[in-house]
């Protein structure tokens, strides 16, 4: 079993600007972008991590949006791989 997120993870995550869900353990939060294209390149450049790590964002695409939802549906809730996944999209994005 997968261990669930200790709380230094969790408050770094919330630092990160990654806001709990109020119905189940799990982050969300909304990349806006300067064009549908940038926010599709930065859904690709995600899904290519998220396949090297083997764990996968819930997430949308409105135009220039992307909201993207983290949780570990094999442990039900979050998990260090959620915080490597959250970490690794706030860098993704900022490319
Ligand atoms: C067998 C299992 O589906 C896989 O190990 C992966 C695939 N991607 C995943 N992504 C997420 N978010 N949670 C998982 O539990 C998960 N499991």
């Amino acid at each position: 079993m997968t261990e669930r997120l200790d709380e230094a993870g969790r408050k770094t995550l919330k630092a990160a600007g990654w806001q709990a869900e109020p119905d189940r353990d799990a982050v969300t939060k909304t990349f806006r972008f300067s064009s549908f294209v940038e926010a599709f390149g930065f859904m690709t450049r995600c899904a290519l991590w998220a396949e090297k790590l083997n764990h996968h964002p819930e997430w949308s695409n409105s135009y220039r949006t992307v909201t993207v939802t983290l949780t570990t549906h094999d442990a039900d809730g979050l998990t260090e791989l959620d915080a490597k996944l959250a970490s690794k999209m706030d860098k993704l994005a900022e490319t």
